[in-house]
């Protein structure tokens, strides 16, 4: 039997609605942004992957789309050499960085994951086994989320308020986490902190505390506080929660914390690649990392970053930015076939009113999504909403993310900067 072959990619750019949810570095634009890959074969397979759409990668991902037909689907060493070598004469090698917060080293590692991603659904539908399956086989039925608070706005100005409403004090994020418990289950919650000074993200902390007494609790100030400060959170918040998130930037920083407290300390910021994690390890700077198959490279390499945290006996999570339905399934299957996972993983996904997978095939039930078992990973395009959501995209005028841009449009004296309390 002849190997199918990659006939045609297509990468489509899509425009979902997003709340005014506050962070270190600004506040979310009106509309969050998401590329849909699709990789065809001459076979009549289809696989779906999903990553971010800002300007420069999608001219990243319409260079590998142009470079992939006639690929094997099946050899994603290759794919990950075509990738390099078709960034290298397209961007010299240059690195990608997303919404100011993130500067990803590689672009490589996350140009490479939606087509990896993709490859790895049609696999899986060819052999008839879902994506888990692919990873090494599920070591969990149900894959767990904690509910992602934020500080926010009632609505976006110059909009009408939102169905959660504002959410500045620690009463309105006790009842924002009160939706979110209600309406999805979730057995652990996460306060995206960095906005407020350090005092009132500790009251709203206790308050969530208070309220939610078995539930365990997460702060995550993306790096806005100083050493010091970081300790002297830590200091007030041991026992209340599983661990500080990225309290102050950078390897060293959370090194000089981390001798300081025996409270875990988790990163999405300072160790993102496979490179930092020797220095991260060698200083004690972390306990907990958070993967994302997005900008690790992949599906697989994350299930290596499992392996690597399992060795070290560190603990991992899951990180995760405003995204949809292609995203969640990849998400659930990668977590479902990581046997460290000893974290529930961090979700946007109730945040989001719009998608463009067809309904009901990811639901939340007590927190957590039942690992699909269908073929592949699980999820069908809506073609519709597929096409709405582009036509949003081609309207709505926003063309990356820009929280810090976006937030002096409305604050005009606003500075990000991190260690800033
Ligand atoms: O854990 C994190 O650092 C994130 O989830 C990063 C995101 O960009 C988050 O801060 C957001 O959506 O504003
Ligand atoms: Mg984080």
């Amino acid at each position: 039997m002849s190997r199918s072959r990659i006939s045609r990619v297509v990468v489509t750019p899509v425009a979902f609605g997003d709340p005014p949810l506050l962070n270190v570095v600004g506040v979310h634009q009106p509309y969050a942004l998401r590329a849909i890959v699709e990789v065809h074969t001459d076979s009549g397979l289809l696989g779906l992957g999903e990553t971010y759409a800002d300007e420069a990668h999608l001219g990243r991902l319409d260079a590998v789309a142009a470079a992939l037909p006639g690929h094997d689907p099946y050899d994603l060493n290759g794919l990950r050499r075509l990738v390099t070598e078709v960034l290298g004469r397209e961007t010299g090698g240059a690195s990608a960085s997303f919404g100011g917060m993130l500067d990803v080293s590689s672009a490589v590692d996350t140009v490479h994951s939606p087509f990896e991603v993709a490859c790895l659904d049609l696999q899986g539908r060819e052999a008839g086994v879902p994506v888990s399956d692919l990873l090494g086989g599920a070591v969990r039925e149900r894959v767990p989320f904690s509910g992602y608070l934020f500080y926010k706005w009632a609505g976006h100005p110059g909009h009408a308020d939102d169905a959660w409403g504002e959410a500045l004090t620690p009463d309105q994020v006790v009842d924002q986490a009160r939706r979110m418990v209600d309406g999805w289950g979730f057995g652990s919650l996460k306060l995206k902190g960095g906005v407020l000074p350090p005092d009132e993200e500790c009251a709203a902390i206790e308050a969530l505390r208070d309220a939610f007494p078995d539930l365990p609790l997460r702060l995550d100030p993306n790096g806005a506080w100083t050493v010091d400060t970081s300790v002297k959170v830590a200091d007030r918040l041991a026992g209340v929660v599983e661990y500080l998130e990225d309290p102050t930037p950078g390897i060293e920083g959370m090194a000089a914390v981390s001798a300081r407290t025996d409270v875990p300390l988790a990163t999405n910021m300072c160790v993102i690649a496979m490179e930092h994690l020797p220095p991260a390890i060698a200083q004690g700077a972390v306990q907990v990392v958070l993967s994302d198959h997005h900008l690790w490279g992949g599906l697989r390499k994350s299930a290596l970053l499992g392996g690597i945290t399992e060795v070290w006996g560190m603990g991992l999570s899951m990180h995760s930015n405003s995204h949809l339905g292609v995203s969640l399934a990849a998400m659930v299957h990668l977590a479902a076939a990581t046997p460290n996972l000893t974290y529930a993983c961090d979700t946007h996904y109730p945040w989001k009113t719009e998608d463009v997978i067809a309904p009901d095939v990811l639901s939340f039930e007590s927190g957590s999504v039942a690992v699909p078992t269908a073929s592949g990973l699980g999820v069908e395009l809506d073609r519709d909403a597929l096409g709405a959501l582009h036509e949003q995209y081609l309207g709505c005028g926003v063309r990356r993310r820009e929280d810090t841009a976006y937030m002096r449009s409305i604050r005009p004296d606003f500075s990000p900067h991190t260690s800033r309390w």
